[in-house]
């Protein structure tokens, strides 16, 4: 099965023969091409990676020949709205946007489960990480990678009191990376912590053998602490824990990812306050992957907001070193993400981290002197003492039975309001149990005491072979199940929705199929409170059904408030009855050149009114963009701020054959304003029946434009050719008529 980018993706094709489907690779897949320059369009790129087959490139591209270049960095969007069926379709979206690692949060409470989920109920906040869900994406996943043409990391998370388990049903299913991190479940899921430190790693055995990448969960303690600065010595210890860990049990310091997150944000001056962290953590673990992620610990639900601060962090990444670039939507302070912002947090990464490309070719930081070498090394000295009075009193579980970590203070510093566990505490407390004797488990990559000698000395190093190979080695002997809840599965899920599936009737969505969930921006001219009720009661004017104020912002606190609205459309919209306009076809350039030889045209043309805006009219008109002159057209450009009359008397002496008249400013509708002037004029100078008249701006809709009696409008990327065919197709229409 093939994707083919103008059709949608066929879920219930995914969801046929899970039984049968079986991973086609394991472990991570850094991109391509790292480290090469590239001349990719007019352009040379110094930190980019292999471009991809097929993909959607930036809005502003179409001034660069459309091209899309990748970053080095590995770039996540986190996808799990509770209905992985609807994330499927999002993350196609994501992998043609840049992103190469789909990160799958799972259903709130699921690290607290002692074993597996199986089927496909809808989760909470995220996605139930069941056998048959891992199965349907990765399967997807294949699809839209070979599309795009860019391997693609799946991944979701280890931690937790099932890890063991996670990680084995991870390693059979083909997942590429995970979070594991044993201090996760100790401060943050309160789980036992000798079970935790055991768990992981049997787990991170598992993870070992099947190369996956893992995230540790350091970041954490910057979204719990009162205030995230505080916590910077800690972190380094925290990640030297996690990371220490996974090397004695195997994993490769380039499969270790040390999940980092600049700790604070405007408007806290933090730049000067993150950097010195960022390049002391890199420091430290040099040989060490970075994963670094965006911070959400001050967003809010302006999106605009959480967009400038991930840019700082991105310029964080880039004077330092990114090798997972994790982005999440800028609308995470609001709502459970929607696909339109899991697309703009991977286009923010995209776009600034190439915006940033080969910078460091031309800005050093400071290193070695002044504020940042000495708070680099201050930050050093702290991690370094947390490390030593941790050994002091007895190593980690009695550092964290003393509260060491998330405490307020800035370490040394302590506020004595740390997150406390004890050692007899939490939840599977007293259920590790020393292995017997004779313990025997022939299955691969597992950790600790396994006396296979006992059955066979050959065996030891591959005690699988004992039962002719495990589900490692015999995937056929997983068992698969396919559903275990008759009502709560993608099944019914996918019934209820069908008509948006099957016939042309659509609703607008946000996160899940045909939830009809809209969201409007509305400026209201009052203070704050009047105004999120007049908003609500707009909204419920409209039509709209449970209409929610998602967002508020104070413009002054009198003049006025900017409301963002969220609301469900009760009706599907049948797009068998819609009247769509043809897109205007273009010639050939020879075919304009040719008809413009044989039959010469004239044209004069200005920006009308007050307007001083030129680039656009003067990209329609000269050669060098592609304009109208370079098919032969004759063109009189009478500049900006032209009177009309001034545009139709230029016309009329020069026996002109079009007038083509910019209109960019839109206030109070002057643009439409100025084209029904210039038609009416044409009227009562008797020239209207042999002028054609085109008017052009980025507000300019073809429909309004007719309407105000001109023969056609032009908006935001119209070109030359557009124009020029227009207006040859045009006058031909106008001879035959006389
Ligand atoms: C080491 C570790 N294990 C498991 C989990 C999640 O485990 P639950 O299923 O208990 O929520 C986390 C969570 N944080 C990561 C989310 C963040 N959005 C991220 O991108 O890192 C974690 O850090």
């Amino acid at each position: 099965m093939k994707l083919r980018p103008n059709e949608k993706l066929d879920v219930k094709n995914i969801l046929e023969n899970l039984q049968d489907y079986r991973p086609r690779r394991r472990g991570w897949h850094w991109r391509e091409g790292v480290g090469e320059k590239r001349n990719i369009g007019k352009f040379t790129y110094y930190d980019s990676s292999q471009s991809l087959e097929q993909s959607q490139p930036l809005p502003s591209a179409h001034y660069f020949d459309n091209i899309d270049p990748q970053p080095d960095s590995v770039i996540t969007t986190e996808i799990a709205s509770g209905r992985f069926e609807d994330d499927i379709r999002r993350m196609r979206m994501a992998a043609w946007h840049g992103a190469d690692h789909l990160m799958v949060i799972r259903t709130a409470g699921q690290s607290h489960f002692d074993g597996l989920i199986e089927g496909t109920p809808q989760g909470i906040g995220g996605i139930p990480i069941t056998r048959k869900q891992v199965r349907a994406q990765r399967k997807a996943l294949d699809l839209i990678e070979d599309e795009v043409g860019r391997p693609i990391n799946y991944h979701s998370y280890v931690s937790g009191v099932a890890g063991p388990e996670i990680a084995v049903m991870f390693a059979e299913e083909g997942v590429n990376g995970a979070h594991q991190d044993p201090q996760y479940n100790v401060l943050y899921r309160n789980i036992n912590m000798i079970r935790s430190f055991v768990d992981a790693a049997v787990a991170k055995k598992v993870m070992t053998w099947a190369d996956m990448a893992q995230i540790d969960g350091a970041h954490n303690a910057n979204a719990t602490a009162r205030e995230a600065w505080k916590v910077m010595p800690e972190l380094m210890v925290q990640h030297a824990i996690n990371s220490m860990y996974s090397v004695k049990i195997g994993m490769k310091k380039e499969n270790i990812c040390l999940s980092t997150v600049p700790p604070t944000a405007p408007p806290a001056p933090c730049m000067r306050i993150d950097l010195p962290y960022a390049v002391a953590l890199r420091e430290l673990f040099k040989d060490y992957r970075m994963r670094a992620q965006q911070n959400t610990k001050y967003m809010g639900s302006s999106t605009r907001e959480a967009t400038v601060t991930h840019t700082l962090n991105l310029l964080i990444s880039k004077l330092t070193r990114a090798d997972i670039q994790s982005t999440i939507t800028p609308d995470e302070g609001r709502n459970v993400p929607w696909h339109i912002y899991n697309i703009e947090g991977t286009n923010t990464a995209k776009q600034a981290l190439i915006g940033m490309d080969g910078l460091t070719e031309m800005v050093e930081i400071k290193r070695d002197k002044g504020e940042l070498a000495n708070k680099v090394r201050e930050l050093k000295e702290r991690a370094i003492l947390f490390m030593e009075e941790m050994l002091q009193v007895g190593g980690y579980f009695k550092a964290v039975e003393e509260g060491f970590f998330v405490d307020s203070g800035y370490y040394p510093e302590r506020n004595g309001d740390g997150i406390v566990r004890k050692i007899d505490g939490g939840i599977g407390v007293g259920t590790v149990y020393e292995r017997e004797n004779d313990y025997m488990a022939p299955v691969t990559a597992h950790f600790g005491y396994n006396n296979i000698q006992q059955y066979d000395e050959n065996a030891i190093d591959n005690p699988s072979i004992l039962i002719q190979g495990c589900t490692f080695e015999a995937p056929e002997k997983i068992v698969y199940i396919d559903e275990l809840d008759e009502t709560d599965n993608v099944n019914v899920r996918l019934e209820e929705t069908k008509e948006l599936r099957e016939t042309t009737q659509i609703k607008p969505e946000m996160e899940w199929q045909g939830d009809g969930i809209v969201q409007i921006t509305l400026f209201i001219p009052t203070e704050e409170r009047t105004a999120e009720f007049a908003a609500i009661e707009i909204g419920k004017k409209l039509g709209l059904e449970d209409v929610e104020v998602i967002h508020k912002e104070i413009m002054q606190a009198a003049e006025g408030t900017r409301i963002e609205l969220k609301g469900r459309v009760p009706f599907t919209i049948d797009t068998s009855t819609l009247i769509i306009p043809p897109k205007p076809e273009i010639m050939s350039e020879d075919e304009i050149r040719k008809e413009i030889n044989n039959h010469p045209m004239k044209i004069v043309a200005g920006t009308v009114g007050e307007d001083e805006h030129s680039v656009g009219l003067r990209e329609i008109i000269d050669i060098k963009h592609g304009g109208i002159e370079g098919y032969g057209i004759e063109c009189y450009y009478l500049g900006t701020s032209v009177p009309v009359e001034k545009l139709v008397d230029a016309a009329i002496e020069l026996n002109a054959d079009a007038i083509l008249a910019s209109t960019i400013i839109s206030h109070d509708d002057i643009h439409y304003k100025s084209m029904k002037r210039l038609h009416q004029l044409c009227i009562e100078k008797g020239v209207r029946d042999r002028i054609i008249i085109a008017c052009g701006g980025t507000q300019v809709s073809n429909e309004l434009a007719v309407e105000q009696g001109v023969d056609a409008g032009f908006g935001r990327g119209t070109k030359g050719i557009h124009v020029a065919t227009f207006l040859v197709k045009r006058r031909r229409e106008l001879l035959n008529e006389n």
